[in-house]
């Protein structure tokens, strides 16, 4: 089971909704995925009007939890008011907190996103931060209140897969019992499952699943290998040998003389 603000949930893998070709087959991927969480931004669909009021309505159908977001904020001062906004709309105290601070590579601003996530844990809300694996930047959001980090792999929508897996195991290994979750850049289920086998927690992705041939498809693809990958830390890997080492035991061979 994992938990994230006292919250249980048996999946590990938080779905986003945006970029889907319908919302039909959003809807197929979330149940083919078995994912609980799924995040949505509250500027896009507010944006949407009527059919955002169709989205919403998706969603509760879905029976799963929103992890509402900032995306596409820019300020602490707008991403504090997206929150609010967000907590009236959804009901929930959840927030994934993006402050953008460059263009091209959707970079989190790390002085914003600390910044936010202190006035935002201060007013009650359960914050998720997407964040880098700068160490001292996951430390200040822990002093902030926060009790998920969800870094980075790679630059949102870029598909790259994990680009920092020395800084990724660094993270796990400096914050053993904080929920971890790799957020953004995942390309391929091998990529989730190898984020996995570092001992993350749980992994967040949409553009991967959003932008493939056969979403609910990949959605499934991806459900198994986070598992496998999950299943493979708790079971104990071994770690890999310069030499040569024989499977089948010498002990006790024929000896043919
Ligand atoms: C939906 C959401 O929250 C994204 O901003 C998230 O960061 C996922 O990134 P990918 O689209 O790269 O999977």
């Amino acid at each position: 089971m994992l938990t994230l603000y006292g919250q249980e949930l048996g999946s590990r893998m938080l779905l986003g909704t945006a970029r889907y070709p319908s919302p039909a087959i959003l809807a197929d991927a979330v149940r083919q995925a078995g994912t609980e969480v799924v995040t949505v931004s509250l500027r896009r669909e507010t944006a949407g009007g009527r059919q955002g009021g169709a989205f919403f309505e998706l969603i509760r159908e879905l029976g799963v939890r929103v992890l509402p977001n900032t995306a596409g904020c820019h300020t602490v001062s707008e991403a504090v008011l997206t929150a609010k906004m967000a907590r009236e709309v959804f009901s929930t105290n959840w927030i994934k907190l993006e402050v953008i601070g460059h263009h091209d590579t959707l970079q989190p601003d790390v002085f914003g996103l600390v910044e936010a996530a202190r006035i935002l844990a201060g007013e009650g809300f359960d914050v998720f931060p997407y964040t880098t694996d700068d160490l001292v930047v996951a430390e200040r959001l822990v002093e902030a209140g926060c009790k998920v980090l969800m870094p980075w792999c790679a630059p949102i929508g870029s598909a790259m897969g994990p680009q920092n897996i020395a800084a990724l195991r660094t993270m796990r290994a400096h914050f053993p019992d904080m929920p971890l979750i790799v957020d953004a850049g995942i390309g391929r289920p091998s990529h989730a499952t190898t984020v996995m086998e570092l001992g993350y927690d749980a992994v967040l992705l949409n553009t991967a699943v959003a932008g493939a041939g056969n979403p609910a498809l990949m959605a499934a693809a991806f459900a198994k290998a986070i598992d496998a990958g999950h299943a493979a830390f708790e079971a104990g890997m071994l770690e890999p040998r310069d030499m040569a080492v024989p499977s089948t035991p010498v002990i006790g061979k024929a000896v043919f003389s």
